[in-house]
């Protein structure tokens, strides 16, 4: 299928099934289980994924490629086995799926991982911008420990599994890859407003605390930057 990539969708496509089968295998896929593919294109995940004992809901919302994976997998569809939707992840209502994956867009990687951390699932895997995927797993005290480490990680644990080359994306694009896993944890605190607090907190993340709050005592002497989640999980609960 030729179709030219479309910058809005955030198009580059993996040409290397070597690594797209990796990606499937660490799914830790079981008999029967229902997987979630988020940006199918061309659908070199999807084929692989099919060929595996599972029911398959892939979501896209570039027509070109909905239809075109419509007329390739038509058997599946009519077995039941495929199901294929035309719309964006962002507007999907969360549910349950065994697992979730997807060789994402990266312009829009921020709101789809959260979008994902919606849903319930057993595990997850993901390509994303190697950049992007350095913020998710940062330490306390490095540049890239922001507010979207703290606010993804309260949810989840997330890994990078591999790094990926951008050589082997058509278009080549100008920045490489990383894929990472993430498995979910229980929550028991108002992410929202968890979530106000971690921003206004990292908006003077090199200040001491007792500036920012206004208080004296454990941790107060540290710059927001400095604390690991289960601290600033106590200072939040303190405030
Ligand atoms: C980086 S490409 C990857 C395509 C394919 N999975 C691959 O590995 O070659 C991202 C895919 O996500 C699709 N996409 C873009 N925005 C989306 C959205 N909001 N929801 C779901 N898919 C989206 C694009 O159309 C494209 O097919």
């Amino acid at each position: 299928m030729t179709v030219n990539f479309s910058k809005k969708y955030g198009q580059v496509f993996l040409n290397d099934k070597n690594i797209a089968a990796k990606e499937v295998r660490l799914l830790g896929i079981e008999p029967g289980d229902h997987v979630l593919e988020i940006g199918p294109g061309h659908g070199i995940l999807t084929g692989i994924l099919l060929s595996e004992p599972v029911k398959l809901t892939a979501i896209e919302p570039d027509h070109r490629f909905y239809e075109s994976l419509k007329i390739s997998y038509h058997d599946h569809i009519a077995s039941g086995k495929f199901n294929i939707i035309k719309e964006s992840f962002l507007d999907t209502e969360p549910s349950y799926f065994d697992h979730i994956i997807g060789n994402i867009p990266y312009n829009i990687s921020s709101p789809i991982l959260f979008k994902i951390l919606d849903f319930n699932f057993k595990s997850s895997i993901l390509m994303v911008q190697k950049e992007f995927a350095r913020r998710l797993v940062a330490k306390p005290g490095t540049k890239e420990y922001s507010r979207i480490t703290i606010n993804t990680s309260v949810r989840s644990t997330i890994k990078i599994l591999f790094n990926v080359t951008r050589k082997v994306f058509s278009p080549v694009p100008d920045v490489d890859s990383a894929v990472i896993s993430i498995i979910k944890k229980d929550v028991d605190i108002d992410l929202a407003n968890f979530d106000k607090f971690i921003a206004k907190i990292f908006s003077m993340r090199r200040k001491k605390l007792s500036t920012i709050l206004n208080y004296n005592g454990p941790l107060s002497e540290k710059r927001p930057e400095e604390l690991d989640l289960s601290q600033l999980l106590t200072l939040y609960s303190r405030n």
